[in-house]
Parts: C-alpha cells; structure tokens; sequence
C-alpha cells in the first residue's frame, strides 16, 4: 500500500506515515489518545509526518522555534511559526501527502518555556485536502534522491489546537496550565532513538541490495584477458574486484546482525522503561546514535564502491545503484546527523571511561573499556583466530577512548572550559567513538556466527564471512592497531595474507551469499542485479523505453541543432 501510493503520486509519499508518525503516537501518546488516533493511522485513515526540523534547526532540537503556547481560558494550545527559520522544513510527506503532522514546538505554560514537545496537529481538511485555516504549506522542492517522497515545509500563524493535541505520555500540562515533568526529559526524544536503530536495519538491506546487484553482474561481466589468448574472464575472478565487492558484502551481514541485536536491545530497554526503569536509555540512546551513524555512513560508501566495481552500466539508472546511493546517503543525514550522532556516542564513552576511572565496573556494550590492559602484550598473534581479532578491535578502542578523554582532561587542566575543551577533542573523540561501534559490531558478527542456529556448513562460511570483515577493518586501520604496539607489523602482514585468502575462500559462495537476501528483482529493480542473469537484452529493451527514443528525430533538432549547424556551416 505505502509502496504503491508512494510511486502512484510521484510527488507524494508515507513512508514517514508508517516509520515516523505512527510510531510517535505509539511511543508518545495516553491510552486515551492512541484510542483517537492509532487505529485512525494504522488504517490509513488519516496519513501523517513527522514535523520536527525546521529551516534554521535540525540537529539542534533544543534550538527549535516553533512555539506552543498553552492558553487556559479556552485550554487550547496555540501552534505558532514566529520566524522564517522556524519553518517546519524537510519532514517527507508534508508537502501534498499528510493531513496530520505530529509538530516538536516549544511548550509554554503560565510565561515559562518547557522545552520541546510534541503535539497533534491537523494541517489538512478531510473534506477537500485544502490546508486548515492559519497552515501553509508546500513542498521544500527536488532533492539528490527520493523525489517520490513530497518532503514539506509547513508554517504555523496562531493556530489553536485542544490541550488533549500535546502528546502525554510522559509531560502533561493540566488544565489549569500545570506542567507535570516527565521521568526524563529526553523521552519526547524515544521514538528518534526508535528510527535511528531501524536504519541499521535500513543499512544492511542498503548495502545488501548493492552487493547482490554487484556481485551478480560480476559473474555476468566478462572483460580483459587474465592470460593471454583465453576466454575473458567473469570480473569477478579479478581479486581487485572481490576486494571491492566482498567487504561490503561481509558488512552487510554484519550490519544485518548489528540490527537484531539493535531491535532485541530496544525491546528489552523499553520495556522496563514502561516499569519506570529508566537505567537503560543512556546506552540505548548511545547505541542507536552510533550504529546509525557508523552503518549508514559504511552503507553509502560501500554502495558506491559497488556502483564503480559495475564500470560504466553502474552508473546509468538501469542498475539501481545511484538511486540507492542517493538514498542510503539521505540516511546519513536524516534521524541525526551522523557527526553528532557520533558524538553523542562519544559523550557517552567519555562518562562511562570516568566511571571506570572511578573505579565502577562497567556492564553492557561497554564493558570492555575497564577489561582491557592499557598496555599491549605484544607477540604473534593467530591472526584467523576470531577471538584474537574481536580483543584487537576492543584493544583499539579502549586505547582511542582513554586517548581522547585523557586528551580533554590535560585541555581542561591547563584551564580550558569543558565545553571548549570538548570542542578541541572532537575529532579525537569521533574517530573512538567510531573505532567503538566497529569493535560492537566485529564482536556482535562473531557472536552471532558461533551462537546462530544452522548448519555447520552454513557456519563455516559465514565464520570465513565474519574474519573478512574483521581481517578488512584491521588493515583499513592498521595505523590505529600498530600504534602502541599491540600488533606488530608481521600480525598486520599475517592478516593481510589471511585476508586475501578469505577472498578467494568466499569466491566459490558469493553468489550463494547474495541469493540469501532473497531479494526479489522487483525490490532490486536492477537490470544489472537480474537473478536470471539476463543483463544484455534487458538493458538494451531498457534503454529504449528512455523517453529521449519516442521519436527519431528529437524536437530539441529542430528547435536548436539545426539552426545551429546551418549558422555553423554558413560561415564555412
Ligand atoms: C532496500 C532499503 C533501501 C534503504 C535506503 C533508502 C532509504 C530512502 C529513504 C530516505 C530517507 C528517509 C528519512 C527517514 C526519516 C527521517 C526523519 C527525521 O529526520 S526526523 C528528525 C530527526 N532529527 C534528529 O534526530 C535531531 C538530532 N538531534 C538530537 O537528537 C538532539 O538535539 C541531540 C541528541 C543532538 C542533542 O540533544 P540535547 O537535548 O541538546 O542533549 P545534549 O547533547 O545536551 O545531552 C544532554 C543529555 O541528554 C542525553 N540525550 C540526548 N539525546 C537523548 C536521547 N534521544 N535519549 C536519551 N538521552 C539522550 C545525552 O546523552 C546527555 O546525557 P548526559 O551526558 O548529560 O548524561
Ligand atoms: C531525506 C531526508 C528526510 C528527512 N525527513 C525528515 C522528517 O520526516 N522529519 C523531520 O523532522 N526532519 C526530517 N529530515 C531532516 C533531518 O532530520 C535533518 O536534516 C537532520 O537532523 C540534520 O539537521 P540539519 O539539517 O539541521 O543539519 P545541521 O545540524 O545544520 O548540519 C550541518 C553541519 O553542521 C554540523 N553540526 C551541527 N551540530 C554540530 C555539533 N553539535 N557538533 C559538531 N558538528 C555539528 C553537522 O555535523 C553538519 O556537518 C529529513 C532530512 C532528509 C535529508
């Protein structure tokens, strides 16, 4: 359904209905409200957006300026745009599609700003789809990608909403204009911290997508002569191109796992905060922020490598890549800006190294900070061995980590604000918040490829699949495992000679790996990702539908390359 309406239109689009506006009125919404309207936007009976970005804030929500301000005599909050930049700009759908929009304004109440909430607000009549009284709205125009999708602006003038609109779950404000504190303020955050850990699920289907339509069309692809006078060869068999492709295709079931344990991870979390157990969200909200950060910027990389790895027919719409492309680089935007996700991350690192400092054990994702030695035992290590390369990644960060917030301490010692100290640390503090979640997601792989149900076979592969990925990120990073010694430069050459055997060992069960996605080409709508194979004839009968062969002759001849030659030859 969201599908269909989302291509029908053409310019109208719910995905945000379904992964953004539904889901605030679950997480956000009393009991009495979700009998309003959950069921009314589970059956599509009205269709939402998400309005939270503005045109002059996005990341920064305390920033936002969209106020609303709570009025007892009618008990009616009044929704109002005081500025240009407080425009609601960017949220999908808002532009021609939503009815409702779940609005993120600034709640005032008898004079006093409480900060962002979020309220229900029509912005659409049923009768007619006309904007309700005091709405503005359009589209924000094209974009890189995902021009199916009606991204909106949406401006405000005083308009009145019933107090029963402010989602209260967790803040209320009564009818006499009482504000009642939620357990924590960054709950009317909950159901960003939702989005975010569903786009490493996003992620890994991304980059799935890309490796399946990469890894066929390079057993399809025959080009060159690997030794003279025999039949070109599947690119394929290049190691440059296993290289390319098998890395991404090992993070996509990296990703894919990181993802169950996100879903599993959030599960758990939230349900005891429903029991008023709130110790969890800290390292839920710091998880989500730096697993999306870290796969979705993984993800449009990787599918671009992918795109190049196809040679000139990646690059034409028939393969689908740049539209993937254009889409998994929206993640890396979109649900949090990828740098300040990852500092979120990184702020999070920094309290609990302090904690360990203290002396607390630490428990969870980070656990390892207060396990690992600061110093390296160096010696030969068995560089296949995925116990070893789980403790170089959880080496490495920890060191990255300890680095970067001893580096703020000295800032701080010699008299820097922590703020500014902070700011001088931050790309420190990035790249070990960064070597943090790749070290989660190196142990999460291995975890999973030991504990998962199947067959021994099916283990061993994904075992080879999981030492790839590992044995890649260590030689991608090898300054970061040298620098204390920790590995030496015989590990870092042992693990790049296993790695290129891993390469070959996947070759044989590439195709199979990527048959497992079970990606249908209606999904892929890939000419070159074809599960039959049969790239040529399809691309040839793809190319003539472009609307550029309607006629022969195209008009644009007449209009300017005639005039133009014969101006041209006239003056021969
Ligand atoms: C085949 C598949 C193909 C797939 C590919 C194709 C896909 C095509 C689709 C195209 C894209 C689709 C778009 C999807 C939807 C996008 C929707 C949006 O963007 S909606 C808009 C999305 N917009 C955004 O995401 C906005 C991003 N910005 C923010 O979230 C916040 O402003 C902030 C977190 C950056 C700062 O917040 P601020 O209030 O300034 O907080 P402070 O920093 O001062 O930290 C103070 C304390 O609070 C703590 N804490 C913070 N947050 C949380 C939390 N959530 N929870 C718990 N705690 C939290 C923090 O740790 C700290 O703790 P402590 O250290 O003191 O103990
Ligand atoms: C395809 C798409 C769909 C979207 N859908 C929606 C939607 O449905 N609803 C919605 O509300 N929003 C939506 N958005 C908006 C999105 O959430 C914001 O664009 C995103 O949160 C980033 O905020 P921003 O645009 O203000 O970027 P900015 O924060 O202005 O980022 C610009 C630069 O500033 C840097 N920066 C900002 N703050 C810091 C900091 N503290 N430290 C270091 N660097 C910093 C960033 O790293 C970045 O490099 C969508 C966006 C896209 C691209």
């Amino acid at each position: 359904m969201a599908a269909a309406l989302q291509t029908l239109g053409g310019g109208i689009g719910i995905t945000l209905h379904w992964i953004a506006f539904t889901p605030t009125i679950e997480q956000q919404a009393t009991e009495e409200q979700k009998k309003k309207w959950l069921k009314l936007a589970q059956d599509v009976a009205i269709v939402g957006a998400y309005a939270q970005t503005e045109m002059g804030h996005g990341t920064f929500v305390r920033g936002l300026e969209t106020t609303a301000t709570y009025d007892p005599s009618t008990q009616e909050f009044v929704i109002n745009s005081p500025t240009l930049t407080s425009t609601k700009w960017w949220p999908g759908g808002l532009g021609k599609t939503a009815n409702h929009a779940t609005v993120m304004a600034q709640l005032y109440t008898r004079g006093k700003c409480y900060g962002p909430h979020n309220f229900m607000v029509q912005i659409r009549s049923l009768e007619n789809h006309q904007p309700c009284p005091g709405v503005t709205l359009g589209d924000i125009g094209p974009k890189m990608e995902s021009n199916g999708n009606d991204n909106g602006f949406a401006r405000f003038d005083h308009v009145r909403i019933p107090r029963e609109n402010m989602l209260m779950k967790f803040a209320r404000v009564e009818a006499d204009g009482t504000y009642v504190q939620p357990p924590s303020s960054k709950l009317a955050y909950s159901n960003m911290v939702y989005l975010r850990g569903t786009f490493v699920m996003s992620a890994a289907q991304a980059l799935a997508s890309a490796t399946t339509i990469a890894v066929r069309y390079s057993c399809v692809r025959r080009q060159s002569e690997m030794k003279p006078g025999e039949p070109e060869p599947q690119i394929l068999e290049y190691q440059t191109q296993q290289y390319k492709l098998f890395p991404q295709l090992a993070a996509a079931y990296a990703f894919w796992f990181a993802s169950w344990f996100m879903t599993q991870q959030h599960g758990s979390i939230t349900g005891s905060m429903e029991k008023g157990d709130m110790s969890g969200l800290a390292e839920l909200h710091a998880l989500s922020a730096g697993l999306k950060s870290y796969t979705t910027a993984v993800t449009a990389r990787g599918i671009d490598v992918c795109r190049m790895a196809c040679g000139g027919h990646g690059y034409s719409h028939a393969s689908g890549l740049p539209a993937l492309f254009g889409g998994a680089a929206a993640l890396c935007t979109a649900e949090g800006e990828n740098t300040v996700m990852m500092l979120q991350t990184a702020r999070y690192l920094v309290k609990c190294f302090a904690q360990s400092q203290a002396g607390k054990r630490l428990t969870g994702t980070v656990a390892y900070l207060s396990a690992v030695q600061p110093s390296p035992v160096a010696g030969n290590r068995n560089m296949s061995d995925l116990g070893t390369l789980v403790a170089a990644f959880q080496h490495r960060a920890a060191r990255m980590v300890r680095h970067a917030a001893m580096q703020m301490q000295g800032e701080m010692q010699k008299g820097k604000a922590r703020e500014d100290a902070w700011n001088s640390c931050s790309v420190l503090l990035i790249k070990a918040a960064e070597a943090h979640v790749h070290s989660f997601v190196v142990r999460n792989f291995a975890e999973t490829v030991q504990t998962v149900e199947v067959d021994e076979s099916v283990r061993a592969v994904l075992t080879s699949l999981c030492q790839l990925y590992s044995l890649y990120g260590i030689t991608e990073h090898a300054g970061d495992f040298l620098k204390d010694g920790y590995l030496t430069g015989r590990d870092i050459d042992a693990a790049s000679s296993h790695l290129s055997a891993m390469l070959a060992r996947v070759r044989p069960d590439a195709v199979a790996l990527v048959d497992a996605f079970d990606l249908h080409d209606k999904i892929l709508r890939s000419v070159l990702g074809r599960y039959d194979g049969r790239v040529y004839e399809h691309l040839y009968e793809w190319a003539k539908k472009s609307p550029l062969n309607k006629s022969e002759v195209h008009e644009s001849y007449y209009k300017y390359l005639q005039p133009f030659l014969k101006s041209n030859r006239a003056k021969l």
